[in-house]
Parts: C-alpha cells; structure tokens; sequence
C-alpha cells in the first residue's frame, strides 16, 4: 500500500504513542524501529519510524531524520510528521528545530507548526507556554527528568536557539476562531518569513483545526495528538485506498515481564502499585549495577514464574536518582540501568515472555534494539498514547507495549494485561 503520512519519532514510546492515536482511525499503521536497511515493501498507508535521537548529539539526529525521510519518501509518503514530545523534551543543544530545519529544506518548504499539544494527557499550550495538567512545564515533575530536565515553560524560548530561521506563534484566539483563521494567519506569517510557527491549543478541537489548516502541509511537527485527526481528514479528502484496513490481534501466551526504567512522577506511582499488589519485584539500583553487572538481576528473573508476571525497576526518587547521577555520571547511570533491562527482557523473551511491557522511553529503546525487533504491528491502545503492538523477537511473536514515563493510570500495568485477556 503507497503510504500517505510518513512520521519520524525521536524516541520509542513517542512512536508508539503516535501510531497508537493514528491507529484509532482503524486504518493500518506500522512502525519501523530505525530506517530500515532494504527499501520498502509492505508498507501501510501510515508508517512511523523510530528514532532514539531525542538525546543524541545534533549532527547525529539530524542524520538519522533525513535517513528516515528518504525511506518514507520512497514508500511513497508525500506528507510528513515529526513527532518529538508532548513536554518538549530537548537537550541544552536541542534535537527538535535543527531536524526540522533540515527536513524543511530537504522537502523544499518554508513553513511548519509546533504543537507538543496532548489535551487528552494534559498536554496544553496557552500563548506559547506549555502546561502539564495545572503545572507550567518547568515547574512540573519534567523538571527533574534524569536526562533532559525541562526548566522553561515557553515554546518560543525553547525552539528560538535551536534554529536559524524566524520562529512566531498562532495564539488561542485565533485558534479557537477556527481552521480558516489559522490558514489565513499561517499564510500572513509566511509572508513575513516565518518559518517556525508555535500554535497554541488546549482542546482536542483545537487540534483538529489546526491539522485540518495543515492537511496539505508536507512537514508538520508535534505531539501525537495534532496529527491524530489526519487518516479521517486524508480519507474524506480521497487520498487513501478502499484496502486500507486493521490489524488482527494474534494468540499468545500469558507469561508476562515488566520492566521500568522510568523515574517520572506517574512510572514511581504505577510501580508501587503494582509492587503492592503482591507481584513479584525486584528493584534495581545503578550504583549495585555498576559493581556486579547484571548477573544477580537475571538469577532472579530465572527463578520466577512468569505466569505472575514479575517486575524489574531502577524506577526511583528524584533524590536517589541525582545520588546515582552524582557517583556514576548521567550517562553511565542510564546506561547501566538500560543495558540490565534489556539483558532482562531478552532472557524473558527466551524463558517464555510473550508479554512485555517496558516503562520509559529511553528504556523502551534499549530493551527493544535488544530483542532485535524491526517491525511493529500497531494493536489496541491500552491508555491515551499507549497501543499494544506485536512484533517478532528471536523467532517467537511478542506483544510489547511502550510506555511513555508519564502516561497511563496508577493501575497501567494490571490494565495492559487485562486488556489482552487470558487468551
Ligand atoms: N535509579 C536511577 N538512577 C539513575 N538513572 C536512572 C535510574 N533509573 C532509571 N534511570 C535512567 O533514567 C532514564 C529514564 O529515561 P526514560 O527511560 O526515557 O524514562 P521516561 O520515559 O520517564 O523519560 C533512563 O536512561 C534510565 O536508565
Ligand atoms: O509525547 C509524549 O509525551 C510521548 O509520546 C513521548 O514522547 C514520551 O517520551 P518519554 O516520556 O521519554 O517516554
């Protein structure tokens, strides 16, 4: 199938937040862990590729994402999405306007949108300031995240330094005046030379406003949500074909892992709630890592019973996680914790795992490069942002879902499970 909408996600959990809102529409939708090294063939009408360029020095991401274009442009894609996250997550440097400056000028196109946006998971944008839920993004629980650390709320801020060309804003009262509005101050602002435009948006008709301005943009950038009305828009416009149909959920074993390597706010609350429900759990912790490696951790997986579905987790407080950081450095504590978990999901996968659910998107990273997975076909989502997927792994079809570190309720983990059932 040509594919309509080529999307490129700087990190994991942020491609499967994207293919999962797109995978509402009931329209097919694949994701591809990194460009593929064969050109395309099976494509769906939405694919996604996966990056793990969110941290990643500048040059290197900026390589990674006109990689990516070209596979999508090959697949036949004429529109595209740069998904990056719903809280803007950038290093000092920043990954999100120099990719897009360079997929801009590689598609020949002088203007695109920002809208991290996720009205659904609290994600709003009110005169270019960013709020999770009630909290300006610098001061919510991001402002202490282990590796990019927000601590300005406002998108103008962040994005200006991060690009070479003029960036401005649409606000929420031209958005709220609707899609026509936003088309006509679009083109005003393309008249000045903008060429990086900030949108406010705090509903989800917001959102659909804006993408139904920006239908026939070739680049627009966001959170997932802002591209989550496009299928509906891209159907009733006839650009899909009548065999653009779903995926299948596949039979599988009920052994099951979970793995956290997130430290946010929302992971630390599902994880002692799942720990308190009497699953078996064993916390990892960076500064034991680095002097036994990961040994004990999988001499403790190999004695569970995956029927109860274990838990491994390096998920701690702000304070334990600067201790780590401080001793170990904040690479080598992330990398340490990253490499245990996918060292244990693989030994998982070969005790008879066929349920993995990974939280953190650096970790979902990790774990997924070490299952040598691809391709994932995108199944139900299991929370806003949050889609079970199947994918092949060492032979054997998995289930795996991505958590992002903030999504999801207190019960995430039992849902995710209760939601494929006992088949
Ligand atoms: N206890 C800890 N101390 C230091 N770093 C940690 C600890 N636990 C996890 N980490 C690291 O913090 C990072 C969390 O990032 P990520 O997996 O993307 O989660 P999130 O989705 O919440 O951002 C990872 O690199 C992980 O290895
Ligand atoms: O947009 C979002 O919030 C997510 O899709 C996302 O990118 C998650 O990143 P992590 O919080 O690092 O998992």
């Amino acid at each position: 199938m040509t594919t309509v909408l080529g999307c490129i996600a700087d990190d994991f959990t942020g491609a499967t937040d994207l293919a999962g809102l797109l995978a509402r529409s009931g329209l097919p939708v694949s994701l591809r862990i990194g460009v593929p090294d064969a050109p395309p063939a099976q494509t769906a009408a939405f694919e996604v590729i996966a990056l793990k360029s969110r941290t990643a020095p500048v040059a290197e991401a900026v390589a990674d994402a006109r990689a990516a274009l070209k596979w999508l442009q090959a697949a036949g894609a004429a529109r595209f999405f740069w998904k990056y996250c719903s809280t803007f997550d950038s290093t000092p440097e920043g990954n999100i306007g120099p990719v897009a400056e360079a997929l801009m000028a590689d598609l020949d196109t002088a203007q695109t949108i920002y809208c991290p946006a996720f009205p659904e998971n609290g994600r709003t944008v009110f005169m270019g300031n960013l709020f999770v839920g009630r909290h300006p993004l610098a001061e919510s629980p991001m402002k202490d995240h282990p590796l990019t650390p927000m601590r300005d709320s406002n998108l103008l801020r962040l994005l200006g330094p991060q690009v070479v060309q003029p960036v401005g804003m649409i606000d929420r009262l031209c958005v709220a005046a609707g899609q026509g509005a936003i088309a006509a101050e679009l083109a005003a602002l393309k008249a000045q030379g903008v060429a990086h435009v900030v949108i406010d948006a705090v509903a989800m008709t917001d959102l659909e406003s804006i993408a139904g301005a920006c239908r026939d943009f070739p680049l627009m950038t966001g959170g997932s949500a802002v591209a989550m009305p496009l299928p509906t828009l891209y159907r009733d416009a006839g650009l899909l074909g009548p065999d653009a149909t779903g995926t299948r959920v596949p039979r599988l074993g009920t052994e099951t892992i979970v793995l956290s390597g997130s430290c946010s706010a929302m992971t630390r609350k599902q994880v002692a709630r799942y720990v308190a429900q009497g699953h078996p759990s064993r916390r990892l912790d960076p500064q034991e890592l680095a002097e036994t490696g990961p040994g004990p951790a999988l001499d403790w997986l190999a004695q569970q019973d995956l029927g109860r579905a274990p838990i491994l987790y390096a998920t701690a407080e702000p304070a334990s996680v600067a201790k780590a950081q401080e001793r170990l450095g904040v690479a080598q504590a992330g990398r340490l914790v990253e490499d245990t978990l996918a060292a244990c999901a693989v030994a998982a996968r070969d005790a008879g795992a066929r349920r993995i659910i990974v939280a953190g998107g650096e970790t979902s990273g990790a774990v997924t490069q070490a299952l040598g997975v691809n391709q994932l076909d995108i199944g139900h989502e299991i929370a806003p942002g949050v889609p079970w997927t199947w994918c092949m792994s060492g032979g054997q079809q998995i289930a795996l879902a991505l958590k992002s570190g903030n999504f999801g309720a207190e019960g995430f983990f039992t849902q995710a499970q209760d939601t494929l059932g006992t088949a």
